[in-house]
């Protein structure tokens, strides 16, 4: 049985007991292209990196900036429990920056690689080794923890990778570092790297995958099984290129794969994730392993007829290890189970015959390639259970102005739950300003955000139909759905939005909640 072989492996693989983690987000995740993080930004995620409990977090590079040097020393007044390191090159004015932080550790690096040494130092290797040794001895001198990294080690000759490793050792160097700097590792290649090292160095090694081949946590996670004792990671991959290995999924591999006690608090992966996508503006894809928003939804009807009878059927770890949570999404690939665990969740009650219409009109949408919320649901529940579908909103006029020098003005007149309600509002364009008096009239009955909003041209030429897609979202977390087709991608618009604001009071009116 194959569970069989998951444990022979991980009792042949000589598993440490612990792994050290070293965050690096503050400093190569910053590194990527577009991403630069006040030093309010840096302190709170600091913050919560300490919080969950990882060991060394990267503060920055402090030689690089006065507003670097000062995030650095923001973060070090914290007080925090994990060691807080500074990056340097392997020059004494980078080490002194790290010291005028009061930092207690560094990461010196230096390329080594015949690529970094010829074309981008333009030293001998006995030249690089010198420096690396000199930049440790003055660190040590200076009472730091030091970590030592050949740059691009994974494209450097093995026996002149080893002598520098050995020198710095020798030098005080309290660990090593090695990067795959352009990502060019792969798992067998790793293991007889790593394994190398292990036999020729005393001191901890450390890795520092990148993601250039979407690698970095397999190739992390085999240079623990082949004798490293630190990875360096950053929140959700972020850093040069094509990242880093990602501290969630490298954190929750050796927590639930391996089975190793790291002492992280697991829960709090999936809010570290947001805050720091959200900070950074770099998002995160919905099947992101851990922390997407996909990795613990499921539509297929098979899948959530198991995940309704034990959830371990289609789910490795449970939602709430990573503090995430399940949702059962519909849509084309919906089965009878999951549809009637909706309807039993919001307590509608339904003979068979309306269960299966439904049902079809379910499959029907998502045919269509249609996004279904459960407030489309609870709608079209509405309308079966015989309730027709109310119109409590109608349109009874739309004018608007728009051109050059003038702002985009919209005046609507609605017919609400039998009064006559009308308003002028400007907007950036004539749909804007449209949607935005729409939602101003309606704010009495219910309060609604414009969550989604997309439009597209169905025919060629000026007079091409529109389709106008859009989501919105009331006071109570419902989210509905509208759709409309025109050739006036204003009247489109309109439509599209009084839509789903009708579906939203017919739910309000219905009394399901
Ligand atoms: C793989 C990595 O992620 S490495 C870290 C990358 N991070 C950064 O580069 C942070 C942002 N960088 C910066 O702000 C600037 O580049 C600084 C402040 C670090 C240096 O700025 P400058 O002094 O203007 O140097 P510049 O960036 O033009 O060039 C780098 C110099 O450092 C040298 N150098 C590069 N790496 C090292 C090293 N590890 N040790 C010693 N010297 C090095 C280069 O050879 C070059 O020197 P040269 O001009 O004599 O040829
Ligand atoms: C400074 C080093 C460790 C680095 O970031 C890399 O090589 O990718």
């Amino acid at each position: 049985m194959f569970i069989k072989s998951i444990e022979e492996a991980k009792k042949s693989m000589n598993l440490p007991k612990t792994v050290e983690i070293f965050d690096t987000t503050l400093r190569d995740g910053e590194q990527a292209p577009g991403v630069a993080l006040t030093v309010d930004e840096k302190i709170q995620i600091a913050k919560k990196l300490d919080d969950i409990g990882v060991n060394t977090i990267e503060i920055g590079y402090p030689a690089v900036s006065e507003g670097e040097m000062e995030s650095a020393r923001s973060i070090k007044a914290q007080g925090l429990n994990a060691n807080l390191c500074g990056l340097a090159r392997v020059l004494k004015r980078d080490i002194d920056h790290v010291l005028d932080c009061d930092l207690e550790y560094v990461h010196t690096f230096i390329g080594t690689s015949p690529l970094h040494r010829e074309y981008k130092l333009r030293k001998s290797k006995e030249e690089i080794m010198d420096m690396a040794v000199n930049a440790v001895e003055y660190a040590k001198d200076h009472g730091l923890i030091c970590e030592f990294s050949a740059e691009d080690a994974t494209r450097t000759e093995e026996d002149y990778l080893i002598d520098i490793y050995n020198a710095v050792e020798s030098a005080g160097a309290d660990k090593i570092n090695v990067p795959d700097t352009v990502g060019i590792l792969f798992p067998s290649a790793t293991k007889e790297l790593i394994s190398k090292l292990k036999a020729n160095i005393k001191i901890p090694i450390s890795v520092h995958c990148h993601n250039d081949f979407g690698l970095a946590v397999s190739n992390s996670l085999i240079a623990i099984e082949s004798g490293a004792s630190q990875a360096h990671v950053t929140i959700n991959g972020i850093g040069e290129r094509g990242g880093n290995a990602s501290l969630e999924e490298f954190i929750v591999s050796l927590k639930v794969a391996y089975g190793i006690d790291i002492n992280i608090d697991t829960t709090q992966l999936f809010n570290l994730s947001d805050f720091v996508s959200k900070i950074t503006g770099i998002k995160i894809p919905p099947n992101k392993p851990v922390v997407g928003e996909n990795a613990f939804a499921h539509e297929s009807g098979i899948h959530v007829d198991g995940i309704l009878k034990n959830a371990s059927t289609y789910e490795p770890i449970a939602p709430e290890l990573v503090g995430h949570t399940r949702k059962i999404a519909l849509g084309k690939h919906t089965g009878a189970s999951a549809l009637r665990s909706k309807l039993k969740d919001y307590n509608i009650n339904m003979n068979e015959n309306q269960f299966c219409s439904v049902y079809d009109q379910i499959k029907a949408l998502g045919d269509k390639g249609k996004i279904i919320t459960d407030a489309d649901l609870k709608a079209i529940a509405v309308t079966v259970l015989g309730k027709a579908e109310e119109e409590y909103i109608k349109l009874l006029g739309l004018s608007v102005i728009t051109g050059e020098s003038v702002s985009a003005t919209a005046t609507v007149k609605l017919l609400i739950e039998e009064e006559i309600k009308e308003i002028s509002k400007i907007g950036v364009g004539p749909v804007d300003a449209a949607l935005k008096a729409i939602q101003s009239l309606v704010q009495d009955f219910t309060h609604v955000e414009l969550e989604e909003y997309n439009i597209e041209a169905i025919t060629g030429g000026t007079d091409a139909l529109a389709e106008v897609f859009l989501m919105v979202s009331d006071e109570e977390n419902n989210q509905a759905t509208g759709r409309s087709t025109q050739d006036d991608v204003i009247m489109a618009s309109v439509e599209a939005i009084l839509n789903a604001i009708n579906k939203i009071l017919n739910i309000k009116h219905s009394g399901i909640k």
